[in-house]
């Protein structure tokens, strides 16, 4: 199979954990015989500093060509005072309105292997298999007017939460289409208590509902969701939510597994348009060009775009097995290793994870998960 993949590293730890996600990428094609071809582009700070513009028109039509989309991360302490257009996360933002990808999907999982690494107990993570459904296109993110402006008192700041009955309804269908497809338990997110957008949010999953008699509705507000997301992750199926929400929820619960570094998501539009994969994580100022990061959120991103966006369902397995499998063997990045416990590099963990794709695949080898 011949596929082109737009590859977009980005900032910070976005490029490391892009480059071990290709070379990942690269055994996948020469295990399986595939080619896949990298078209690099520039977004974020780099297309900043580089071209004056964080998503540059030619990223956005070398999107458009291909098969799929793979990203790092945007952004970095160097631009947070520059003007709001002149922000890395701006050409994320803009990436994904300019392909319509409305629906961010982020499915929290847990590694057996990884129970000590959750900050929750092992008897409240048992059987947690959660997707958070989160908005990207609208919201408080895209809302006009958006601005500094002076008032009677001095300085006035306007940030506009809009959302359209139509944005809202294809969300939340997309949130009981995909619950139907698992436990068919929904759990729509809002804060209806306070916000008209919620009490619509809430209206339109109540009018969608009969629709979907195999799916069981739930409306929970945000504050009661980020609670019980800690205290009992394993009463949820789908959680479908608002771009905001969605955002601060999905950081939340990737402690559920152990650590930001593990949770994946996939942006999809339309059916059959393009899909945007990238960590849930951000650019880690913190710990970039260190050999520090943990890829695995980009492998995991890399096996959804796989099975989603590329239609190889079997190499999408076997790569989350090889994750799973190093995982269990014990090798851990800072991010997941208990005190006392030897930690891997980026480079290191990944060359675990090739090692045992490539023997998972060609002599069957895995350990037990
Ligand atoms: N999708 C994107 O491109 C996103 C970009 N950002 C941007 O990233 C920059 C930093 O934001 P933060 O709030 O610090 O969030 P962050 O997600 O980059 O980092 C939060 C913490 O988690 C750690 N961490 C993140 N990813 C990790 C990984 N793969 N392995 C090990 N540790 C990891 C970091 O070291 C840091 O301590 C900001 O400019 C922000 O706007 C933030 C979130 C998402
Ligand atoms: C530009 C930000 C909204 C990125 C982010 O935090 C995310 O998508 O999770
Ligand atoms: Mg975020």
């Amino acid at each position: 199979m011949n596929k082109r993949i737009a590859v977009l590293p980005g900032d910070g730890i976005g490029p490391e954990v892009v480059g071990e996600a290709l070379a990942l990428l690269d055994v996948v094609a020469e295990l399986y015989g595939h080619t896949f071809h990298y078209d690099y582009g520039k977004i974020g700070g780099h297309a900043i500093d580089e071209e004056g513009t964080a998503l540059p028109a030619e990223t956005v039509e070398l999107c458009g060509k291909s098969d799929a989309v793979l990203l790092g991360a945007v952004g970095g302490p160097k631009w947070d005072r520059g003007p709001t257009h002149l922000r890395p996360e701006t050409g994320l933002l803009g990436l994904r309105k300019a392909l319509s990808l409305y629906a961010n999907l982020r499915p929290v999982k847990i590694f057996p292997a990884l129970r000590d690494a959750s900050t929750l107990k092992p008897e409240v993570l048992e059987g947690v298999d959660l997707l958070i459904v989160r908005e990207l296109t609208g919201g408080l993110y895209f809302g006009t007017p958006r601005e500094r402006r002076t008032g009677p008192t001095g300085l006035e700041v306007v940030d506009t939460l809009f959302y359209t009955e139509a944005e809202i309804e294809r969300i939340l269908r997309l949130g009981f289409e995909l619950a139907r497809t698992r436990r068919g338990h929904l759990t729509s997110v809002d804060k209806a208590n306070v916000l008209e957008s919620s009490r619509v949010w809430r209206e339109t999953a109540e009018r969608l509902a009969p629709e979907y008699p195999d799916v069981e509705l739930t409306h929970l507000l945000v504050d009661n969701a980020a609670m019980q997301l800690v205290r009992n992750p394993r009463q949820f199926d789908v959680l479908v939510t608002e771009n905001l929400f969605g955002d601060i929820l999905s950081d939340e619960a990737a402690m559920i597994s152990g650590s930001i570094g593990l949770l994946p998501s996939g942006s999809l539009g339309a059916e059959g348009t393009l899909g945007l994969y990238e960590p849930v994580h951000g650019s880690a100022p913190d710990i970039a060009g260190q050999n520090k990061a943990n890829p695995l959120a980009t492998y995991l991103s890399v096996a959804m775009m796989l099975r989603t966006s590329l239609g190889l369902p079997e190499e999408a397995d076997a790569v989350e097995r090889a994750v799973a499998c190093v995982l269990e063997k014990g090798v851990r990045t800072g991010d997941l290793a208990q005190p006392g416990e030897r930690v891997w590099g980026t480079r290191e963990i990944g060359a675990e994870v090739r090692d045992q794709l490539r023997g998972g695949v060609r002599h069957g080898w895995q350990v037990t998960i």
